[in-house]
């Protein structure tokens, strides 16, 4: 299963009923071709190209006109993978699920996959919608995960996180969601998915999530801290005076909460160290990595509610960061499982650590990074934070007995 760039011995993809098929928007204006499979009454006539070097689209076939389209909402199904072997000049199929399909994150997400923004043009997509009740309703969404066998993206978007909800009512409640989901993908999903946890707190849910789905490898989970990764760059470029495409190197430490750790030592701007753009040093201890820890919270202050469309492209940034080579000399930050770091940070956790991938939707860690006092002592406080989270869900990783003792002063972003 999964995309080709991942697995090339991937299975034929294949449809599942409640699936809905995309073609990028970006697709070239050239001629129009219709293909194999297509039901004659309502053979679309989609725009494709055919390079020199490409095979060209055989002899339509057609199929029992009286059998029914398949409709999901208003979306119709017009384009029929089974023909997949015979459409050889288009690229195959990326399948990917997004739950908590009627939320903020995702009415930002779903568009920017569905335009051909994440995965690029002339790449046909297949979105699976899923959500609870109040999404099946609004969007026609599916809440099984017992058709997710074909997916090569799993995005968790959940959150049922309501007023006056203590965090560790949160970790359990959530987690409970994570740990049935976990359960489920380790049932159906490919062992090549790549998972990445958004809904909070992420690198719990995302620890939840891998340790009740052994058959998957636990290096294919991530929590989402790419836009901690987005907000830093930004400050960094703010205060340097330089766009935000000339700083680079930002590693997001640990948690996605308020003791998260943004990295001024490593990071660079316009390839110098940022000690040596910013010389208000005070300023980057201080006001710039507690800008970046709050972030969050000041923005539901603001604005009533989480952030959501930045949210939305650090996920897009994330996933372009799995299928793109990662520039020479940079990386991306990712939440991801600590087992074997070099870092000397406590094995079974997810947290944020610098990432570098070749574009086949796996990465490494990358080694040639320094630490001093501040850092080591700021990592050691988020990692104490993980891993008395890791406690409070012990009896959903199936590690024992949970024992919650939060420390006080540690909140999600959202919480302040
Ligand atoms: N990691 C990060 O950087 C960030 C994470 N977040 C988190 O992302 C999550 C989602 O945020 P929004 O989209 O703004 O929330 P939202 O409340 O607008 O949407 C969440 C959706 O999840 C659905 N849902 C609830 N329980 C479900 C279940 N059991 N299965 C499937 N779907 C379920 C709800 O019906 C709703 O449609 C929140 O947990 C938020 O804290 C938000 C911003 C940044
Ligand atoms: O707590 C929240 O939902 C908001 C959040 O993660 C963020 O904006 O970084």
């Amino acid at each position: 299963m999964a995309v080709t760039q991942f697995n090339p011995t991937s299975q034929k993809p294949h449809f599942r009923s409640s699936q809905l098929s995309f073609l990028s928007r970006s697709l070239p204006r050239h001629r129009h071709c219709a293909f194999p499979g297509v039901h004659r009454t309502q053979r679309a006539r989609i725009s494709c190209s055919v390079a020199p070097n490409e095979v060209q689209v055989p002899a339509v076939k057609t199929e029992d006109p009286k059998s029914k389209p398949d409709c999901y909402g208003v979306f119709c199904l017009t384009y029929d993978l089974r023909a997949e072997e015979e459409t050889r000049s288009w690229k195959k199929l990326i399948n990917i699920a997004v739950s908590g399909a009627a939320g903020m994150i995702a009415n930002h997400l779903l568009f920017k996959i569905a335009s051909g923004e994440v995965f690029g043009p002339n790449q046909p997509v297949a979105l699976k919608l899923l959500g609870s009740e109040r999404s099946i309703q609004a969007l026609e969404a599916n809440p099984s995960m017992n058709s997710l066998n074909s997916q090569n993206f799993l995005l968790f978007c959940i959150s049922p996180r309501g007023p006056g909800m203590e965090r560790a009512d949160l970790l359990d409640i959530n987690g409970q969601i994570y740990a049935e989901q976990g359960k489920a993908l380790n049932a159906v999903a490919s062992r090549n998915v790549k998972v990445i946890v958004v809904g909070n707190p992420c690198n719990t849910n995302a620890l939840i999530c891998l340790k009740n789905a052994p058959n998957i490898p636990a290096k294919n989970f991530h929590a989402l801290t790419r836009l901690d990764e987005n907000r830093a760059k930004c400050q960094l470029a703010l205060k340097a005076g330089v766009f935000y495409d000339k700083v680079s190197n930002v590693t997001i430490w640990g948690n996605h909460s308020t003791t998260q750790v943004p990295d001024f030592l490593n990071a660079r701007i316009d390839g110098l160290p940022v000690k040596e753009v910013v010389r208000d040093h005070k300023w980057l201890e201080e006001e710039f990595t507690e800008k970046v820890q709050k972030r969050g919270g000041a923005l539901i202050q603001k604005w009533g509610r989480s952030s959501a469309a930045s949210t939305s492209v650090s996920i897009v940034d994330a996933i372009r960061s799995l299928i793109t080579p990662t520039p020479e000399g940079d990386w991306f930050s990712s939440g991801v499982y600590t087992d074997g770091n070099p870092y000397g940070i406590t094995e079974g956790i997810v947290f944020s650590m610098p990432c570098r991938s070749k574009g086949d939707g796996d990465y490494e860690l990358v080694k040639d990074v320094i630490f001093d006092d501040y850092l080591r002592k700021r990592i050691a406080k988020t990692e104490a934070e993980l891993l008395a989270e890791k406690r409070c869900v012990a009896h959903l990783t199936g590690e024992g007995i949970a024992v919650c003792d939060l420390p006080g002063d540690t909140m999600l972003p959202g919480e302040m």
